[in-house]
């Protein structure tokens, strides 16, 4: 099949890999030319494990980039990946989306042929057919042979190429048999080769079936911290805890990693996108209100436990981990901001350090220090906080003696407790 992307963000580039390399033909299409000249050259725009394999792969051959929506008539089937931010009220903002399906649609609009397009962007359960549907529809001026589908996307950033070819379920939402008989040809490829569970439904559904995923993630992780602050207050080690509540099927033991919280690019839009439509709609989501508020609450905490033990004004305080993850310099949201903020706030000076992460971090906060090396971070420093699970974070060591306070607060559970330093683990 020829397929078109719209969108080489970090799921549109994966996404139009990874179709190349289940043999379809690829045009991406995106409005950036820094980004289209990156992927003609086999390059990823992005930093993610094994993705640039795939583009060094197939671009230039099935994988062709280009700034134009000319390819789009001549593919089978169109994939919208385009962002999807939060307004200031955590309402989904869906101008950028709109404007590229109706660009989609202008594009289509003399197809004498049925053409399907598939919206791959997380969208709240109304916006297909109250926005994105008519503005494709607007564009093409009303050409009954175009269908719009949704089909969520469930990749984690760090994994997103291993996560998108090994799928637990692939979601196909469509108003017609003939629409999910095409999605279902362009997975085709993957399913051959990988077992997951097929999920046909209506796209309202379909687009539910995302929120519900990362709400339920998302609120996971906020219990775990909840229960870790429980712990924590009574001289407990929540992960000897949470091993042995993960043992129960029914829970699972991923995500019960406690500490200090979730960021990244869509657990905080995608939580605040569903709490703002299920208020329009006249219902309180509370649960997915504390969600959030726990979640806002554990930098805080992981600073308290900092100033226990030193006093933050005027103090040199390392942050180790700035990307919202390990294996992404994506800082979306990541918790390292938060945490930096409330240190300038708290009067200390901050030096930090991160593998990959420093380049994006540095203009988000000019006025920082940032140390070429996790060693340099913690020289002469008065206390550390780790943010980020890096694992070359777990193999530091003699590397704490040039702290001239030893105080390190463990956020994410990574460090190895050792002689010379006065340890605090956030929920343990
Ligand atoms: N990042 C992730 O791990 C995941 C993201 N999602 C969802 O996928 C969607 C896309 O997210 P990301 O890839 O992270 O976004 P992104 O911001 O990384 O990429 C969006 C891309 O769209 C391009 N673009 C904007 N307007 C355009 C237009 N009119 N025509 C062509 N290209 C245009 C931008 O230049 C950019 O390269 C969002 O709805 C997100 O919630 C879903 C699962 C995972
Ligand atoms: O919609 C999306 O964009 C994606 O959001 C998440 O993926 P991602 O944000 O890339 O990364 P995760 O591995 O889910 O981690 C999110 C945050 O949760 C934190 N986390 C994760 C697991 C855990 O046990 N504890 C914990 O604090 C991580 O440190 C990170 O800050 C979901 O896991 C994906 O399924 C989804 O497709």
């Amino acid at each position: 099949m020829h397929i078109s992307v719209i969108g080489s963000g970090y799921v549109g580039t994966t996404v139009a890999a990874c179709f190349a390399e289940l043999g379809h033909e690829v045009t991406a299409i995106d409005i950036d030319e820094d980004v289209v000249t990156t992927l003609n050259e086999g390059k990823a725009p992005i930093n993610e494990p094994g993705l640039e394999d795939l583009l060094a792969n197939h671009a230039g051959d099935r994988l062709e980039a280009t700034t134009s929506y000319d390819a789009v008539p001549e593919s089978d089937a169109t994939f919208l990946a385009i962002g999807t931010p939060s307004n200031t009220d955590g309402s989904i903002d869906l101008s950028a989306l709109e404007a590229a399906a109706e660009a989609t649609g202008e594009a289509l609009a003399e197809k004498p042929e049925r053409h399907l397009v598939v919206i791959k962007s997380t969208v709240t359960p109304m916006s297909i057919g109250e926005v994105l549907e008519p503005a494709v529809l607007r564009g093409a001026n009303d050409n009954e042979n175009i269908e719009v589908g949704m089909n969520p996307e469930f990749l984690r950033e760090g994994s997103a190429v291993s996560d998108f070819m090994h799928p637990d379920k692939v979601v196909y939402g469509t108003r017609s048999e003939w629409a999910t008989e095409r999605l279902h040809e362009v997975f085709e490829p993957l399913l051959e080769q990988h077992d997951a569970d097929i999920i046909e439904t209506d796209p309202a559904t379909a687009s539910m079936i995302k929120y519900a995923n990362n709400a339920f993630l998302a609120s996971k992780i906020s219990l775990v911290n909840d229960l870790g602050n429980i712990c924590k207050e009574f001289g407990l080690d929540a992960y000897e805890v949470m091993d042995a509540v993960g043992l129960d099927d029914r829970i699972s033991e991923q995500f019960l990693r406690s500490g200090v919280g979730w960021g990244g690019s869509c657990f905080p839009k995608d939580v605040n996108a569903i709490i703002a439509a299920a208020r329009e709609e006249g219902y309180d989501p509370a649960l997915l209100e504390a969600t959030v508020e726990i979640n806002d609450r554990q930098p805080e905490r992981m600073l308290d436990l900092l100033e226990k033990h030193a006093d933050l004004e005027g103090a040199r305080i390392a942050v180790l981990g700035l990307a919202f993850k390990p294996q992404t310099d994506d800082i979306r949201n990541s918790r390292a901001i938060p945490t930096i903020e409330s240190l300038q706030e708290r009067g200390a000076e901050v030096v930090a350090y991160d593998p990959v992460a420093i380049d994006p971090m540095r203009e988000r906060f000019p006025e920082i220090e940032y140390a070429g090396s996790a060693a340099d971070a913690l020289a002469d420093a008065d206390g550390t906080v780790v943010v980020t699970d890096w694992d070359e974070f777990a193999a530091l060591d003699e590397e704490f003696d040039a702290m001239k306070n030893g105080v390190v607060v463990d956020g994410r559970r990574i460090i190895q407790r050792r002689d010379g330093i006065i340890y605090e683990g956030l929920t343990f």
